[in-house]
């Protein structure tokens, strides 16, 4: 069985229709290909599609038409979980649970280093916070702890959306640092209006309308 690796850092969408209203796609006949690692810059205006790109991505909603590969796995299989991560807007977290405990136990679910994730914090400047419950958290420490649980561990593909938003400039640069490390060897799809100088974008391409059926743009 393939299995998604580390060194396997490909999105795939191809051809794809999709959408959520029957009639009203929001992408029609889209085709996008990252083949090798690469920090991947999108942006477009409010409506454009950036997080139902995400959802493709994610494998959670699925193409009326066409194909998502991550990976070089379907994007809605189990298997393509493993080596992908997904960083949605809107944090997901339990809110009795300690910032400590969210990356304990998301770290054990992906067989990953428990430490390397709350040193992944600390630098963050979650220190103070780490035994203090997540509904306890402030607006950007908050996100600060999402964008940590969800990008825990090895992987060859990461989708970000807006990751900068509500994080101070001292965060933002320690972000935008380990999205520049993870863009040499891995694919990195960040989405973002705002994006701090430090951050080595390989690739930057617009979504500023729906394409027409077969339409490329990478
Ligand atoms: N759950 C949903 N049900 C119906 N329509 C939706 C849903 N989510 C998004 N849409 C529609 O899909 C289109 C694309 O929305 P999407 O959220 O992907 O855009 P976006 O580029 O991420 O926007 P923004 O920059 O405002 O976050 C919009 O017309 C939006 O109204």
């Amino acid at each position: 069985m393939h299995r998604p690796s580390y060194q396997d850092p490909a999105l795939e969408i191809r051809d794809v229709t999709a959408g959520y209203v029957e009639g009203s796609p929001v992408f029609a006949g889209l085709s996008l290909s990252f083949g090798k690692p690469g920090l991947v810059h999108l942006r477009g205006g409010n409506g454009t599609g950036k997080s139902t790109l995400v959802e493709l991505c994610s494998g959670y909603l699925l193409p009326w038409q066409g194909t998502v590969r991550v990976g070089g796995l379907d994007a809605s299989s189990p298997a393509a979980r493993a080596g992908r991560r997904i960083c949605r807007t809107q944090p997901a977290l339990y809110p009795d649970m300690t910032v400590r405990d969210h990356i304990v136990f998301t770290s054990r679910c992906r067989g990953a280093d428990t430490e390397a994730g709350l040193d992944r914090a600390v630098r963050l400047g979650l220190e103070p916070w780490l035994d203090h419950a997540a509904k306890a958290l402030s607006t950007g420490n908050t996100r600060k702890l999402w964008y940590v649980v969800c990008t825990l561990g090895s992987f060859g593909c990461a989708v970000l959306d807006e990751p900068f938003n509500g994080i101070d400039q001292e965060g933002a640069e320690k972000i935008a640092e380990e999205l520049s490390l993870w863009g040499a060897d891995r694919l990195v799809l960040l989405i973002s209006h705002m994006v701090p100088a430090a951050l080595a974008v390989t690739d930057d391409f617009v979504l500023d309308r729906t394409p027409r059926s077969g339409e490329s743009w990478h």
